[in-house]
């Protein structure tokens, strides 16, 4: 999802496994030669997922690299096949923080929140809860879920917008190891 940290986070694990990091969302811009949120006010919607799905596909032939995805490219199964060539990893960040994060940074670059109304907090809320009810069936197809309400509770937290960076990526790669050793059982298994 859009503002979950996928960026700092990815960025974060990048570096633990000595891998290079890259970001869908920036490729996209940089083959198009502008940035997401004119790609969507110039070209539209569709157009982006296209590009979106071409970016992928060409990041899924890559090895040793962390990628963060754009926040909707769940949404079509063939971004999937793509994704499903590496580990793919869902970081559930509770969307009243990812509101508050969103808020505190401004919509400009987020066009699929930048045109409600309201106050720049509930705005984002209102929207993000529309998206996650379209697609959080999707981002269930990952092979790992990173919840940050998980993480706090172990941690003792209440808060999950005071858990670092760092301690979610690390929760990420016991998550990713997690589900490799199960694959591993279930191929042993076969
Ligand atoms: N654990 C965290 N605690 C507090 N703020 C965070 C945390 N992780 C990320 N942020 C902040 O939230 C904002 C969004 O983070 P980031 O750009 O990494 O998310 P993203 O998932 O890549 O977003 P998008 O897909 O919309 O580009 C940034 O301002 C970042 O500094
Ligand atoms: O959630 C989404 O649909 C999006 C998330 C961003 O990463 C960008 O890919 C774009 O703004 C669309």
């Amino acid at each position: 999802m859009m503002g979950s940290g996928k960026t700092t986070v990815g960025k974060i694990m990048a570096q633990v496994l000595g891998y290079s990091f890259c970001d869908s969302d920036a490729l996209v811009e940089e083959e198009v030669g502008n940035s997401v949120a004119d790609i969507f006010k110039h070209y539209g919607e569709a157009f982006f997922r296209d590009k979106e799905t071409e970016v992928l596909h060409k990041l899924s032939l890559m090895r040793r690299f962390v990628i963060s995805t754009g926040g909707g490219a769940v949404i079509r199964p063939i971004n999937w096949k793509h994704m499903h060539k590496g580990v793919s990893v869902w970081l559930d960040v509770p969307l009243e923080a990812l509101a508050q994060r969103i808020a505190a940074v401004g919509t400009n670059s987020r066009p699929l929140l930048h045109y409600e109304a309201g106050d720049a907090y509930t705005r984002a809320l209102l929207k993000l809860s529309a998206l996650f009810e379209e697609r959080g069936d999707s981002y269930a197809n990952a092979n790992a879920r990173v919840s940050l309400e998980k993480i706090a509770a172990k941690l003792g937290q209440r808060d999950v917008s005071k858990l670092s960076p760092t301690a979610i990526a690390l929760e990420a790669l016991e998550q990713i190891e997690v589900f490799l050793k199960e694959e591993d059982n279930n191929y042993a298994e076969r």
